[in-house]
């Protein structure tokens, strides 16, 4: 293990040293002589404020960790849009930046952090299986699985504050793990708090590690406590996954029936082309695992808190539903009532342009490239800023407002301009499911519920877990509906 890691260490200086300093032409911030930016990127909870004070600097500055004439890693940051669109629009930037190797140890090879060649062909087996037909098939766990969080909201009504992230969260993991592996594990009702733990660990070490020197590199980070809590979650997460395929793997599957979750698609694929082994399904489950839960859960309460904070946008989503459904408030929902929800649709677009789920992403340029007149060196790592990409001015006029309707006459001249899902051909592959589950799930908390601001006013306090999250909650008044 030693020697891995070493290699890993070696490998990593080699690409530095030989790198010609080609950023040396983009802006840096001011930084530390000799740790530069570290300890300004080193809270989760400043991130995003870090990055608006770089971007001050410039659309696209540079920033290092470590001393000037040898740091440890070097990126780019950009909220330019030509630049943007510039790598999300190329083969040259299809590999993801040095960041996401903290997730392979849970996720391994899977889609999200696989590169090249490999990438390619998972892409490609993947793909079919969020096909429309498919997607319409789970419309009825997103409504059943719905339905439990409306009747655990009930508790709250009146209350002068509810919290809605962690509840939501329950709600969008019990989804993804009855889409994804065909299995319940009904953690609204408190079950299987220790998959639900280790989840939560596992985000957490994550992100920690990208940001604290000691944990970035394995050589380190096995002196850490953290690396004890991580094998324990692993085990955990890897052992119930291992477990769920082996027991669909006994069971013969039956195509003729209705509903099939994401993990028989792949067992089918595996066996009909052979395509898959048992640990690569694995890894794409694990991957709908994590892509999937915190990623919607985080789009579903921003959603509702913007609702709270705009009343008039509420009664009119409200106006919508009712015209679908009249008063009715349990109606039996179809994939094709849900594709009508198209003023809810302008709403979640808005909010996930003020509230992207993923806030950055990070690309490695494949070899070296020109941009502008500037040279970008082969092994950069670059960093988009999303969130703050999706308030500029140019693109969004009032960026700070919350105006759904803007998307209603949103022509796509600038189409990089809006990128909650990425773009081009690394973008998100659950895309379509989230939206459903996103309208699935809000208007039926609409037709329950209205929904308030909290007094006084809870102001969120943005951070960048592994999705966006508020450290102080999502925090909403809910009164039920007559
Ligand atoms: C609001 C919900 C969601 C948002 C905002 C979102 C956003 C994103 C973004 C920005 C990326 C690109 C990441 C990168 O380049 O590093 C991505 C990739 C991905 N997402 Fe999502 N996602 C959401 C929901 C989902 C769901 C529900 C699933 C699965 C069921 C999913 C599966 C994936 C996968 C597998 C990738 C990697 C695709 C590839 O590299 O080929 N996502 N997502």
């Amino acid at each position: 293990m030693l020697l891995v890691a070493t290699l890993i260490v070696a490998i990593f200086l080699y690409f530095f040293l030989t790198k010609k300093d080609g950023l040396a032409n983009f802006i840096e911030p001011p930084g530390h002589l000799i740790l530069g930016h570290m300890l300004d990127m080193a809270s989760i909870t400043r991130v995003l404020h870090t990055l608006k004070k770089f971007l001050t600097y410039g659309k696209t500055v540079k920033i290092r960790l470590g001393p000037s004439i040898f740091p440890i890693s070097e990126a780019l940051i950009t909220e330019d849009y030509n630049l943007i669109e510039f790598v999300l629009s190329s083969n040259k930037f299809l590999k993801k930046s040095a960041n996401y190797y903290f997730l392979r140890s849970w996720l391994g090879n899977g889609l999200l952090v696989s590169s090249g060649n490999y990438w390619k062909k998972r892409r490609k087996i993947l793909t079919p299986t969020f096909h429309f037909e498919i997607l319409r098939q789970f419309v009825d766990v997103f409504e059943s699985v719905g339905n439990v969080l409306v009747d655990k909201l009930e508790k709250y009504d009146g209350l002068p504050s509810v919290d809605l992230h962690p509840l939501v969260s329950l709600c969008t993991l019990d989804v993804i793990s009855e889409t994804a592996m065909g299995t319940k594990i009904n953690v609204q009702s408190g079950e299987n708090s220790q998959y639900v733990q280790s989840v939560k660990e596992m985000c957490r070490i994550i992100v920690e590690r990208i940001f604290s020197p000691i944990k970035f590199f394995d050589l380190t980070f096995f002196l850490c406590k953290d690396y004890y809590i991580q094998r324990k979650a692993l085990k955990v997460l890897h052992g119930f996954t291992m477990d769920v395929i082996n027991s669909r793997q006994k069971t013969p599957i039956n195509t003729t029936t209705k509903k099939m979750a994401f993990l028989d698609l792949l067992l089918k694929i595996s066996r009909d082309e052979n395509a898959l082994s048992v640990d690569e399904i694995r890894e794409e489950v694990d991957t709908f695992m994590f892509e999937g839960h915190d990623t919607t859960a985080s789009g579903i309460s921003f959603t509702l808190y913007c609702l709270a904070e705009h009343s008039e946008v509420q009664e009119k989503v409200l106006e919508e539903q009712k015209a679908l459904f009249g008063n009715e408030k349990n109606p039996v929902v179809t994939y094709s009532e849900l594709q009508r929800m198209k003023y809810l649709e302008y709403v979640i677009k808005e909010a996930l342009r003020l509230y992207p789920s993923v806030p950055v992403i990070g690309r490695l340029a494949r070899e070296e490239t020109e941009f502008d007149g500037y040279l970008i060196p082969s092994y950069t790592n670059i960093v988009i800023s999303i969130f703050h990409l999706h308030r500029n001015p140019n693109y969004f006029p009032d960026p700070e407002d919350f105006k759904p309707e803007r998307f209603e006459s949103f022509d796509g001249s600038f189409p990089y301009s809006f990128v909650p899902f990425s773009a081009g051909s690394r973008n998100c592959i659950g895309q379509k499911f989230a939206v459903l589950e996103m309208k699935s799930v809000i208007s039926k908390i609409i037709r329950h519920f209205e929904i308030r601001p909290t007094f006084p006013k809870h102001e969120l306090e943005l951070s960048l877990a592994a999705v966006l999250k508020s450290e102080n909650g999502v925090k909403v008044v809910l009164k039920k509906r007559d």
